[in-house]
């Protein structure tokens, strides 16, 4: 592995190794010294600093997560199973491995280095249908992916011989993304599938769903499948958080018949998006540790505070239960006064609740008194040390991902790149014009401004520019490249061109310096395509005609970025 192919999971482990020991040196002396274990989670090991991500994926049976798999490594590997029927019927961790090879279960749960021992209490029947797949690909380099048995629509003949929910459950627990696969053709959600969603839904902020094969039906279809889905989903997780739907076909294999240039741009749009959101995965975990060292430093120092507070109030000999209960009721004024008198802002408290039940078996005798020095340490971590940390982290995004080869590196080189389809370059690639989708609806807007001879003036046109907020040098740019034929009025195709372009703005792609072909209006390509005679015959006549417009008129026909702006355009 070359050093500057793994820049960033060097940079990031680097930065979470940092956060251990400052973690270790300056939050755990004030955990220890307080005893913060008791009340809440024990103190941060090795493993909460880890930001190699594991993936789980779950669905119903043949809704194509195993080939989902194949297609992230963009290959197969020992034990691996396709077929429309029910075929994987174990659970299987992928690794990485200097060699290929298949262990079975119970040699993973005996393995201390690595994280499954506890998959021993749901017993044998379960380590039966265990296993580790080891495979050289650099995929898994810095990931795990996890493959699971298909979730059946019908369980009257089947026995599964362990609690598959439940550890569906655990895994889910241990996982960083769950991939949630529906099959668009057939969408069934049995009681398996019901019981597992029921147990997802606290960690349904790790979990993507696909509508996978979704080019296997038409587009009114899919979207009527879709609507279903999310209808179903809405009603089944009670949170508010609903996961992103991805609709697309995760494999190798031609689109079907029935998707047309419109749903397979959609599809590989979205197909984009997840691998770019499993890509971040490693640093969106290290953003996660940071936030949550800072969480709990806070809450350590509100305890400290509390805990100290209770101590001072007990009394050294009589009374002393009475007092502590006395204390416990009125826990609500205490937490006013350590408020008020250490500035702890509210939200670091505990729920009053929470503490109490732990005040109420907690052994007072053992409270310790205020140590200024320790609280001061972690103060001073918060505000200088976590900013640093954070900033190298955010750095680290910038170098090579963590995770490439397979699905996240293939077409990152030439025309089928995956930066050839985003911002600008969206359509490039096709013969079609790359507004066109859009166009329908910025038509509705072109027409409500009420065009004379189908163009409307530079005021309307500013106006509604002047709507997205951006600043007016870049509007001006924008300006510029959508009155393609520099006549200060837009037409149609020209205005639904700058909507375009200002939604690219927005959506923080940089604009071209020039028109690419495929943004260039269809009405007006062929003037630009022409070649040698005929193209230099209309520059002559149209700069004649421009030459008379500026005498007649005094303005030339195409205004430049600067000259718009000077004219009252977009004033900066
Ligand atoms: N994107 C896709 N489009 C069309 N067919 C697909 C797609 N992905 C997988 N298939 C087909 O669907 C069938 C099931 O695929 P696969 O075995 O990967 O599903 P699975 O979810 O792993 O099933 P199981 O739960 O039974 O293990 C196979 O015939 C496979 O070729
Ligand atoms: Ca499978």
């Amino acid at each position: 592995m070359s050093l500057n192919e793994t820049r960033e999971v060097e940079a990031l482990q680097r930065v979470m190794d940092e956060l251990q020991k400052v973690y270790k040196n300056k939050v755990l002396p004030l955990e220890e010294y307080y005893n913060f274990d008791n009340f809440d989670l024990p103190p941060m090991g090795d493993k909460d600093f880890n930001i190699k991500p594991t993936i789980l994926l779950v669905g119903e049976y043949s809704t194509g997560k195993t080939t989902f798999i194949k297609y992230l490594l963009s290959r197969g590997y020992p034990g691996m199973k396709v077929s429309p029927e029910p075929s994987t019927d174990n659970f299987c961790t992928i690794s990485y491995g200097e060699n290929d090879k298949l262990l079975p279960g119970h040699a993973l749960v005996s393995d201390p280095s690595k994280d499954y021992r506890a998959l021993g209490k749901f017993g044998n029947n379960l380590l039966d249908e265990l296993t580790c797949i080891e495979i050289q690909s650099s995929v898994v380099e810095n990931l795990t992916i996890i493959d699971s048995p298909g979730i059946l629509s019908d369980m009257s003949n089947v026995k599964r011989g362990y609690d598959f929910p439940r550890v569906i459950d655990w895994f889910a627990e241990h996982a960083d993304r769950i991939v949630l696969l529906f099959d668009a053709q057939k969408l069934e959600v049995g009681d398996e599938m019901k019981a597992i969603l029921d147990l997802l839904t606290k960690n349904i902020h790790k979990v993507r769903i696909v509508l996978n094969k979704s080019d296997l039906i038409d587009y009114q279809q899919l979207f009527r499948v879709y609507g279903a889905l999310m209808f179903y989903l809405g009603k089944i997780i009670p949170s508010r958080f609903v996961p992103r739907v991805y609709i697309g076909s995760f494999w190798d294999e031609p689109f079907s018949r029935l998707s047309t240039e419109e749903s397979r741009q959609l599809l590989e749009a979205e197909k984009q998006d997840l691998l770019e959101d499993l890509r971040n995965l490693p640093r969106d975990l290290a953003m996660e540790k940071l936030d949550y060292v800072i969480k709990r430093s806070r809450l350590v120092r509100c305890h400290a505070h509390l805990i100290a507070y209770l101590k001072k109030e007990m009394p050294s000999i009589f009374r002393k239960q009475a007092r502590k209960d006395n204390l416990i009721f009125n826990l609500s004024d205490i937490y006013f006064h350590v408020e008020e008198e250490y500035r702890i802002p509210r939200g670091d408290f505990p729920p009053i609740e929470v503490f109490q039940k732990y005040l109420r078996t907690a052994d007072f005798s053992k409270f310790q008194t205020l140590k200024p020095k320790l609280i001061e340490i972690v103060d001073r971590m918060l505000l200088c040390e976590i900013p640093i940390l954070k900033d190298m982290a955010l750095q680290a995004s910038s170098l090579t991902p963590a995770i490439r080869g397979g699905a996240f590196g293939l077409g990152m080189e030439g025309p089928f790149s995956t930066l050839a389809i985003s911002g600008v370059d969206i359509g490039a690639n096709s013969p079609f014009w790359a507004v066109r989708y859009d166009k329908s609806k910025y038509d509705k807007i072109f027409y409500s401004l009420n065009p004379i001879e189908g163009r409307i003036s530079s005021d309307d046109a500013k106006n509604e520019m002047m709507k997205s907020k951006l600043p007016n040098s870049v509007l001006g740019k924008i300006w510029v490249l959508a009155d393609h034929d520099g006549d200060n009025l837009l037409d149609d195709e020209e205005f639904a061109l700058a909507l375009y372009l200002i939604k690219l703005k927005l959506d923080g792609c940089d604009l071209p310096a020039e028109l690419p072909r495929h943004l260039i209006p269809p009405s007006q390509l062929g003037l630009d395509c022409a070649e040698g005679k005929i193209k230099y015959g209309i520059g002559l006549v149209a700069g004649i005609l421009m030459g008379l417009h500026f005498i007649l008129f005094g303005r030339g026909g195409r205004l430049r970025e600067d000259e718009f702006v000077k004219r009252g355009g977009f004033h900066y």
